[in-house]
């Protein structure tokens, strides 16, 4: 229960505040041969720092444009984009760099995959397989570089079971040691340096998220999560910690003897709500506290 305070005289004064222009999207090509490159994305800038008399005295000397940051990021990616981490990075120097009271800020990019058509130099395939993400938060001359992936569904059609949970009076659920498993992956890694290949510890990083999902019988989403995490982790000593958020999409088995069939797990209802949400934090157990920028990342635990 929280109490009110019946007599509040206490000044009101400006708490927390950001601002600045959200989803930029920006389609960089890489044109330099006949063989192009595509780069597409979807960036966030908001900046930190004395934005006081904007807020208290309409005064505006301090307030560099939405329109100027959304035509910074495309003015950088003109100059290249490299990873979506990296263009952040640069976007936090310059904003901080050349603008005494911005002392520091939050960027962030969604990007967005495309395949060559049968290898073609300039035609390409959207691959809607997942959605890479990253986070640079800034303060001063601190960086912290959070990376992810979201929207990556994936299913095991065995080697899966749910068994040995406590039933009460309300439990109707079946034990089960064989069952469809499917999640859609949502997951945020945090890098304790900025001195990385970003690219290259992505694909990794999908790939390692990938086998785990596949590798050992699963007793619970939650045991595979853990499995996913920490090898992750294992392999990768620039992490310093991993977020999951994984729905437990359902598949029920459905029960055909009305037509006086059985059905051996091959026929299943795929649920789309209520589903199970399996969450946790993965973490070297001395890992730095980053629960303030934790805080700006939003959907996890
Ligand atoms: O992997 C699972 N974890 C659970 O916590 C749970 N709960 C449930 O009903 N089914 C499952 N499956």
């Amino acid at each position: 229960m929280t109490t009110q305070n019946t007599n509040a005289t206490g000044r009101i004064v400006l708490g927390q505040n950001q601002y600045g222009k959200a989803e930029v999207r920006v389609v960089r090509v890489t044109r330099d041969t006949e063989r192009h490159a595509i780069e597409d994305l979807n960036v966030t800038s908001q900046l930190h720092g004395d934005f006081l008399s904007a807020h208290t005295e309409g005064n505006n000397e301090h307030v560099v444009p939405t329109d100027t940051q959304k035509n910074t990021v495309y003015a950088f990616a003109r100059e290249g984009v490299g990873s979506p981490e990296q263009l952040l990075l640069r976007l936090a120097d310059h904003f901080i760099g050349d603008f005494d009271w911005v002392t520091g800020g939050r960027w962030a990019a969604e990007q967005y995959a495309w395949d060559r058509i049968n290898d073609h130099d300039h035609a390409f395939v959207r691959n809607n397989r997942e959605v890479r993400t990253a986070v640079v938060h800034a303060d001063g001359q601190q960086r912290t570089v959070i990376a992810g992936v979201e929207d990556l569904t994936v299913l095991k059609s065995t080697g899966s079971g749910f068994a040995g949970y406590p039933k009460d009076t309300y439990t109707t659920l079946a034990e089960t040691d064989d069952r469809i498993m499917s999640t859609d992956v949502k997951a945020r890694w945090r890098y304790t340096t900025t001195d990385v290949d970003f690219n290259a510890v992505y694909t990794d990083v999908t790939s390692i998220l990938l086998a785990k999902f596949g590798e050992k019988y699963s007793t619970a989403l939650q045991q595979t999560m853990f499995d996913m995490g920490s090898a992750v982790l294992e392999a990768h000593p620039e992490i310093a910690e991993i977020k999951l958020s994984l729905p437990n999409n359902h598949h029920f088995v459905v029960d055909l003897s009305f037509a006086g069939l059985d059905n051996p797990n091959v026929v299943f209802y795929a649920a789309d709500r209520p589903y199970g949400v399996i969450e946790a934090t993965i973490r070297r157990e001395d890992a730095d506290d980053a629960s303030a920028v934790w805080a700006t990342v939003p959907g996890f635990c």
